[in-house]
């Protein structure tokens, strides 16, 4: 893991005052992966999400513009795609794979209440896991109904089957898209006249709720002109833009962290498992995480800044979602006890660092009551926008992801003490747990990254060597020993006394000199040996194809005749 004590980013990282609390979630994430990971793997509740998928319309724009306005329309794919194999091209990747079932209606429930799916997602699941009984929303949600009609209750499809990753998709679609949910982001000092006061009587006086208010000023402001330099580079690096401190309140920012979190998620996930499209090797592309990530420290700021905060709703939804009043598979107790305490060990992880995001900050003074409606109203809007997402694949992750920070901020903001939880509904629950392990993966895959980049830069600053340098080395025993052996030879057939006992002086000096030689040579071969086979044992536990060996265990190709 990348978990260190020392800042793991640059001196100009804009959250140096953050720089602690990236090794607390770096360490806290080395237990929570695999506890996460075996949560939404090995349980059919969590490895199955039930979403409409082809009966929505992108409600943004449309066709007339010349752009996407039906999900049913074609994936825009790269450029030259002709040249590769079907399989390969993104229209294929971007498809859903796995078995898939129409979710029963209610005479089916009644008719066959232990399979209601009739076995259509395989005979090994647990159907009573994976069906969802009740479907409203109430206002309270941050999530749109995926389902308006009987017809369209959408289908359930294997989370399994359908890992998020390189899907190929991209160009204006793509691009548009997530401009959508950006401008879904609107700070705009017109539109909130008065400005937000974080409370004069609330003013956090928690140290921890303190540094937390002070990195989200820097970082959200700072995060706000990087984006708008994208766009416009002539924005200057110190600029009125709008945005500034006063004006802009904590909830805004932490809607554009939220969204931008998601964004860096994602497009950690797509460099990490990303397709070679012209060998067909699935491989992380170090390429692809500099060019997105490594070189914009505020996008990986809001990536843990999204850990952070999943981690916090997760432990704080523990004791409503253990008790005994939810249950997660009906028909299948053992499954249901399995998935409880899968569960319990994720939550534990995550109560296991206090303090890790204080909420209640948050909505408090100011305009903070009313911007809790809005920010429900935009994330409502973002799960819309991703109709438009023209990739069936990055559409069930965008809207799981969509799905989950919205029951993250649920949780986070309706869930108090002393009053009536909200219910949280199964897709809510799944959305919530597997955003949360995208979130762990990516954590752990940008530490790798970083490792692959720190050993990519410390062996172009030493003169790298060659394989042949370390044959080099190789032959040279061979060649002193077969000399060796030929003066052996030449020394038994001498003429004179003198010339055999010149001979075998000869012979011993050059013992001892392969001897001595030996001994300077054998360190610096185990160096090179063992310098070789960690970096094999690095590249196969990352996941890239290993190096060949610069070495091989043979005997000195000696000249046998002569022996
Ligand atoms: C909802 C959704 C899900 C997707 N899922 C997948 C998927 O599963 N697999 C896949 O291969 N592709 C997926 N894509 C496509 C992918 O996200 C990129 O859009 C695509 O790879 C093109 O990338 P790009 O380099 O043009 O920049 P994009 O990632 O499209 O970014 C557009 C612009 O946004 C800004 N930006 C980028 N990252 C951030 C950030 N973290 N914070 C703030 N601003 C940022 C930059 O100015 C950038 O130029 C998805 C797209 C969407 C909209």
């Amino acid at each position: 893991s990348s978990s260190t004590d020392s800042c793991p980013f640059s001196p100009n990282a804009i959250i140096d005052d953050g720089c602690v609390s990236y090794a607390t979630l770096d360490r806290l994430n080395v237990k929570v992966k695999p506890a996460v990971d075996d949560l939404v793997r090995t349980t059919d509740f969590f490895s199955h999400y039930r979403m409409n998928l082809f009966h929505k319309t992108c409600p943004f724009w449309n066709d007339e513009d010349g752009m996407c306005g039906n999900i049913a329309c074609a994936v825009e794919t790269l450029d030259n795609e002709e040249d590769i194999p079907e399989i390969w091209r993104a229209h294929e990747l971007s498809k859903l794979e796995g078995p898939r079932a129409k979710h029963p209606g209610k005479k089916m429930q009644k008719q066959h209440p232990d399979r209601p799916l009739q076995g259509e997602l395989g005979e090994d699941v647990g159907e009573s896991c994976v069906v969802e009984y009740d479907d409203e929303c109430d206002d309270r949600d941050y999530c749109v109904m995926d389902d308006e009609g009987a017809t369209s209750k959408g289908d359930y499809v294997s989370l399994l089957r359908n890992p998020e990753r390189f899907t190929g998709y991209g160009g204006q679609s793509s691009k548009q898209v997530w401009d959508a949910i950006y401008l879904e982001n609107c700070f705009k000092k017109s539109s909130f006249p008065k400005s937000a006061d974080l409370g004069v009587s609330h003013r956090p006086t928690d140290p921890a709720a303190l540094d937390f208010k002070q990195v989200l000023d820097t970082a959200g402001r700072q995060a706000q002109l990087e984006h708008q330099r994208q766009s416009n580079p002539n924005i200057p690096f110190v600029a009125n833009t709008g945005y500034e401190g006063e004006d802009e309140c904590l909830e805004k920012r932490v809607f554009y962290r939220v969204v931008s979190g998601m964004h860096a998620s994602i497009s950690v996930h797509l460099c990490w498992d990303f397709l070679n499209q012209s060998t067909g090797e699935w491989q992380p592309n170090l390429a692809c995480y500099e060019s997105r990530l490594h070189g914009y420290p505020d996008r990986i700021s809001n990536l843990y800044f999204n850990y952070a905060l999943v981690t916090r709703a997760v432990a704080k939804l523990a004791p409503y979602v253990l008790g005994p009043q939810y249950t997660f598979c009906t028909g299948d107790p053992l499954q249901d006890q399995d998935t409880r305490d899968k569960i319990s060990a994720v939550t534990q992880h995550a109560a296991s660092v206090p303090q890790i995001f204080d909420e209640s900050v948050m909505f408090v003074n100011g305009e903070g009551p009313s911007l809790k409606e809005d920010f429900r109203n935009r994330f409502r809007n973002i799960s819309r926008v991703m109709d438009c997402v023209g990739c069936d694949k990055c559409r069930l992750w965008g809207k799981i992801q969509t799905n989950g920070y919205g029951t993250a901020l649920k949780v986070l903001f309706e869930f108090n003490e002393g009053q009536k939880p909200p219910s949280l509904k199964r897709t809510e629950l799944v959305a919530l747990f597997n955003t949360y392990a995208r979130l762990s993966s990516s954590i752990s895959a940008v530490g790798k990254f970083r490792a692959m980049i720190d050993m990519r830069d410390k062996a172009e600053s030493q003169t790298f060597k060659s394989p042949e340098d370390v044959w080099t080395l190789v032959d040279e025993v061979d060649e002193d020993m077969n000399e060796f052996i030929k003066m052996r030879n030449r020394g038994s057939h001498g003429d004179t006394v003198g010339e055999q006992m010149g001979n075998e002086f000869a012979r011993v000096m050059k013992a001892v000199k392969i001897v001595l030689k030996s001994w300077i040579r054998t360190p610096r071969m185990i160096w090179e040996i063992v310098s070789d086979e960690t970096t094999r044992v690095y590249r196969a536990w990352v996941g890239l194809p290993p190096r060949p060996r610069r070495y091989a265990f043979r005997l000195p190709s000696l000249d046998r005749d002569e022996l």
